[in-house]
């Protein structure tokens, strides 16, 4: 039997109800109180080791010491994932999976969605103008819907875009989320599912001609290792893995204005600098702020880890929150501040709000290029664009909400676009 140092361990017996009265704080608040990264836990009545830090994530990204087919439970793959997607796959048959999405985010499609988000921006913004004041994070979910459909190549209408722009950010609004939250997610799931599964069908029976280079084309012709076509509620799922998390941008679109309102400073140069700056600005907000919390995956086959026995079938979940917040590999970690790009090494693990290692060997996001650049052209217009107020408002945001953002949603008052806005506007709906 494999023989390890042993892991710092919780005293009590379960330890579920800490978690949801602590939140993003959990995991961070036990790896510091023990000196670690490493701890043992209960949860939901199971054994749980949790890591933290660059090397954790390393480890936790080598696929020949875990698997991910049974570590998300199904009370998440039935709200927020939907099930047998690429989240829950291994080995060969997750690269090939991971390959149909990777060839999604070639440069010429990042591009079209820029041109999409520039011009969908621009336009609400302009809307914005004409009211007393607006909810950015209700305008965000709108907008990126908007944004996500067209780019994705999922038909759209007007009359029902507020809907599913709910019904999308439900399924993600669901995952820290217990009664009528987790409810909604489960109903959106439902919702969600048979509109896209119907457009599979039109697709292959060609009623329906999205371009090639788009999301519902390539899924829905997407053949698997065993020369059949993905069933049409799986394709679905994975339909949705795109224009599901590109209106989950929203949370990180409040964070952003929120970042911009308390470092005035950053705005400043936002307004003066180009893109580099900006790109780093983004950075920080993904860094900085909450989103998603942790990641859970199995272990394969008994190993040691820094000394300490990982046993097969052990549930393990990598701390992303602690680990960009790790004293170890961020100076002043509870400070904002975009400049520690500059100097970044640029190591796949140790900045990881969208988890780490590779694209297309790992689970990795595959969208994250795409958030950062959807990301990039908001903090870009806000900055450069937008003559805005932001309302008297209680802008603090729970630690404890999973996921979380300032209850406000963020209220603000748009007084003008700039000239150059409205006329780069009209360049962009003549292209
Ligand atoms: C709101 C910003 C986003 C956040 C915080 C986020 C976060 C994450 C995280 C934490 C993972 C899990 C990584 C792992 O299991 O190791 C993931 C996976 C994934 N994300 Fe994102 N994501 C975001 C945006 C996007 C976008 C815009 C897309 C698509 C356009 C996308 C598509 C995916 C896919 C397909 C996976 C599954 C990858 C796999 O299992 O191999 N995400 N994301």
């Amino acid at each position: 039997m494999l023989k390890g140092k042993n892991i710092p361990k919780e005293r009590t017996i379960d330890q579920t109800f800490a978690l949801l009265a602590e939140g993003y704080n959990y995991l961070p608040n036990r790896t510091y109180r023990e000196n670690s990264n490493i701890v043992q836990t209960r949860l939901l009545g199971q054994k749980i080791i949790c890591i933290s830090g660059e090397e954790a994530a390393r480890a936790f990204y080598d696929e020949g010491r875990f698997i991910r087919k049974t570590a998300i439970p199904k009370r998440i793959q039935k709200a927020l994932f939907g099930e047998h997607g690429v989240q829950v796959l291994d080995d060969e048959e997750h690269k090939h999976r991971k390959g149909m999405f990777m060839s999604i985010m070639t440069h010429e499609s990042l591009e079209r969605l820029e041109k999409i988000t520039k011009r969908e921006w621009r336009a609400a913004a302009g809307n914005w103008t004409k009211e007393e004041e607006i909810v950015l994070l209700e305008e965000a979910k709108v907008t990126l819907c908007r944004i996500a459909c067209e780019w994705a190549g999922v038909p759209l209408y007007e009359d029902e875009t507020r809907e599913r722009a709910r019904q999308l950010f439900d399924l993600v609004d669901s995952i820290g989320g217990v009664g009528p939250r987790y409810q909604r997610g489960r109903k959106a799931r439902k919702q969600t599912e048979k509109w896209v599964a119907d457009l599979i069908r039109q697709v292959r029976d060609g009623r329906l001609s999205p371009a090639e280079d788009t999301a519902l084309s390539i899924i829905a012709n997407h053949v698997q290792l065993d020369g059949e076509l993905l069933e049409p509620d799986v394709a679905a799922v994975e339909v949705i893995n795109i224009i599901r998390p590109t209106v989950a941008i929203a949370y990180f679109i409040v964070f952003g204005a929120l970042a911009l309102h308390e470092h005035p400073s950053v705005r400043e140069r936002l307004r003066e600098e180009d893109g580099t700056y900006s790109k780093m600005v983004v950075q920080e907000i993904r860094r900085y702020y909450p989103f998603a919390p942790m990641l859970g995956a199995r272990v394969r086959a008994d190993f040691l880890w820094e000394g300490y026995a990982f046993k097969k079938g052990t549930l393990v979940l990598l701390d992303l929150y602690g680990t960009n917040h790790h004293p170890d590999l961020w100076e002043k970690p509870d400070e904002f501040n975009p400049d520690r790009f500059k100097n970044w090494k640029k190591s796949p693990f140790d900045f990881i709000p969208q988890g780490g290692g590779d694209y297309d060997k790992g689970h990795r996001c595959a969208g994250e290029w795409a958030t950062v650049k959807v990301m990039q052209v908001f903090m870009e217009l806000l900055a450069k664009e937008l003559e805005y107020e932001v309302c008297d408002q209680d802008l603090s945001y729970s630690m404890v909400r999973i996921p979380t953002y300032p209850e406000s949603g963020f209220r603000m008052r748009v007084l003008n676009l700039k000239p150059k806005a409205i006329s780069q506007f009209a360049e962009d709906i003549q292209k």
